[in-house]
């Protein structure tokens, strides 16, 4: 059964060693006796610096807290200095990673081709994507919809083809909105999410699951209601009371859908 809402998390480079094991334990408390996570309908998934993986997997044991990597190399062993294999994160027991954030393709030229390439990776070595994507600059809704539905199709286009149909997620992050002092509009967001997730639903991809990323922190999750499938969150989840209020809001987003459904 697919969840209902998902909650992820990239802390990218902001925290050290100890302060991501730090952080990672604060969460685990807070999500161990959150009603939000009592019934298996909230996906929650958090994505350290790679050297902190394996103690984030620790803080997280006998929790609902997925852990994963923030990228990872497209071929699983060889000669590729530098790189992390999907087969060792699997190994390692991530269940997810993220693939061509905006950063990646801005500070170390990710191509299309190349997130591709790692999302086919990601699948045959049974993670789950966190495929990134959005406009650069701002457009109508229309059109962040257009793009959007271009950059999922080329992502997992060639997974498709053979036959590597396993769950994704789609990050809309619309990269005027990364980093800035708010997000877009819950209107701007919730129109391309649901056309996002309506587009894919009608074609070759398949229903997907579509969050929304950029500068998301507490009170967005209240104002989009069901309109996206929940959040990616960076710098706003970084204390653990937000990240608590976000769950707070999931409680009640989730108790008002279960309410409505009966
Ligand atoms: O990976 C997370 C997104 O890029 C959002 O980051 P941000 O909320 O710090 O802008």
């Amino acid at each position: 059964m697919k969840p209902e809402l998902t909650l992820g998390v990239s802390l990218k480079m902001y925290f050290g060693y100890q302060q991501t094991l730090e952080w990672s334990r604060q969460i685990a408390e807070i999500v161990s006796h959150h009603p939000a996570t009592r019934d298996g309908n909230i996906e929650l998934f958090v994505f350290p610096s790679l050297p902190a993986i394996a103690g984030t997997l620790e803080a997280f044991r006998d929790t609902p807290v997925k852990v994963g990597a923030q990228n990872m190399f497209w071929e699983d062993t060889g000669a590729y200095t530098g790189e992390v294999s999907g087969a060792m994160l699997h190994e390692m027991g991530c269940g997810y990673v993220e693939i061509g954030h905006a950063e990646r393709r801005r500070y170390f030229a990710e191509t299309d081709r190349q997130i591709a390439d790692k999302t086919t990776a990601a699948l045959r070595n049974q993670l789950i994507p966190v495929i990134c994507m959005g406009e650069a600059e701002r457009c109508s809704a229309a059109e962040a919809i257009e793009q959007a539905v271009e950059q999922a199709h080329q992502a997992l286009g060639p997974a498709e083809k053979l036959g590597l149909t396993g769950d994704a997620i789609l990050a809309y992050e619309p990269q005027w909105a990364i980093g800035a002092k708010e997000p877009a509009s819950a209107e701007f967001i919730g129109e391309v999410c649901q056309g996002l997730a309506e587009r894919l639903a009608r074609d070759a991809s398949g229903a997907r699951r579509v969050i929304y990323g950029g500068s998301a922190g507490p009170g967005l999750l209240s104002q989009l209601g069901r309109r996206s499938g929940g959040l990616f969150l960076g710098r706003f989840s970084h204390q653990p009371a937000a990240y608590k209020a976000i769950l707070d809001e999931a409680f009640t987003l989730l108790n008002a859908s279960t309410k409505g459904n009966g």
